[in-house]
């Protein structure tokens, strides 16, 4: 593995000081980052959220999705028991790029949904590899973790590495008129484990 860490910093948010780590893998090119709070060398699991990069969610406060959303409640839970990690990982649009997910936004413009836009580009659904986890979570000395996910592949792809995830917490919030049909699309043909019923108002606030 080409990843390598470079440097640590204060990271101060609305809901708490995190350390941020920055690390670099030189094979792609990509500078994946770790927000951690609290001691996580001790032998208890850590509340994680695996993120992979939406600029137009993330930063840009698009409704099509619900990653902005997802994003901040992770922060937020991590700020709440003191301690946890978010992995910020540079797999934008699940991992076609950004200038391909607009491409694929205008087919879905056009009709099309999530899953059939990738294809019709000539891409599968999902590309994302997540094996820079592994030196990211060494580094960190995280072997154990309670992950924020809907994502039946993101655990797959963990405990694949030899990861141990001792739970699944779901993470259904950001649910709007302009994402629904994505979500919904997300649960029936990417294996998500949610449904309409399960988005709280709620959860985005406070
Ligand atoms: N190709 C493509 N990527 C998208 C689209 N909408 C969001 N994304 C990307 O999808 C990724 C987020 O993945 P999701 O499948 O929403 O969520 P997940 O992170 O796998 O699952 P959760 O852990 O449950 O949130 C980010 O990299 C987004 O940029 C889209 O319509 N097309
Ligand atoms: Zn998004």
């Amino acid at each position: 593995m080409s990843l390598r860490f470079v440097a640590s910093s204060r990271l101060p948010t609305p809901w708490a000081t995190f350390t941020m780590h920055g690390f670099e893998d030189s094979e792609t090119g990509k500078e994946h980052l770790a927000l951690t709070l609290g001691d996580l060398e001790e032998d208890q699991a850590v509340l994680a959220r695996v993120h992979s990069e939406c600029l137009t969610g993330d930063a840009l406060f698009s409704l099509r999705c619900d990653c902005g959303f997802q994003l901040q409640e992770a922060l937020k839970r991590i700020a709440k028991e003191g301690r946890g990690a978010l992995l910020y990982l540079r797999q934008e649009g699940r991992g076609i790029g950004l200038l391909n997910k607009i491409r694929a936004y205008h087919l879905q413009d056009a009709g099309a949904d999530t899953v059939e836009a990738n294809e019709r580009l000539g891409f599968a659904a999902d590309l994302r590899d997540y094996s820079m986890l592994i030196p990211m979570l060494k580094h960190l000395n995280i072997q154990k973790v309670r992950l924020m996910t809907n994502n039946p592949r993101k655990v797959a792809a963990l405990e694949n590495y030899g990861l141990q995830v001792e739970e699944r917490l779901p993470l259904t919030t950001g649910m709007n008129p302009h994402n629904a049909g994505y979500l919904d699309t997300k649960a029936s043909k990417l294996g998500h484990m949610m449904s309409a019923d399960d988005f709280n108002p709620k959860d985005s606030e406070d």
